[in-house]
């Protein structure tokens, strides 16, 4: 399985205490995420992450790109409903690329846990 790893600044540490959380299943898949958010969960969780473009330079379409390619299944995005986005169109268009491609994307932390408990539960591999 190959799972796309995002979050907004406001959002990051959630997603290191979920990555921390879930990081025995998390390292039996492919691992791709926005910039930052990536290096974050290299350093702070141990995973190893393909890091792409920051969000705002484009890694969030970068993502879209390869999930429309089918090379991503699974997407964990924890967006900041509260604060602006530069990118708010890219980020748009990610989201919108996982319903064209029905592929399962989670926005908040409370669906990601019950996608990845799925997840660990099914037993998919990479
Ligand atoms: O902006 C983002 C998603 O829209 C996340 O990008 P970073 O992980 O580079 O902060």
């Amino acid at each position: 399985m190959k799972i796309a790893l995002i979050a907004h600044d406001h959002k990051k540490d959630d997603m290191v205490a979920l990555a921390t959380a879930f990081a025995p299943l998390l390292r039996q898949h492919t691992l791709v995420g926005t910039g930052t958010t990536g290096r974050r969960l290299q350093a702070e969780a141990g995973l190893p992450v393909e890091c792409l473009l920051s969000g705002p330079l484009g890694g969030d379409l970068q993502i879209g790109a390869r999930l429309a390619m089918g090379e991503v299944n699974l997407v964990i995005f924890l967006r900041d409903p509260m604060t602006a986005q530069p990118h708010e169109p890219d980020i748009n268009a990610l989201v919108r690329a996982c319903d064209v491609h029905n592929v399962p994307c989670a926005t908040n932390v409370a669906s990601a846990r019950i996608l990845l408990q799925h997840l660990a539960a099914t037993g998919s591999r990479a």
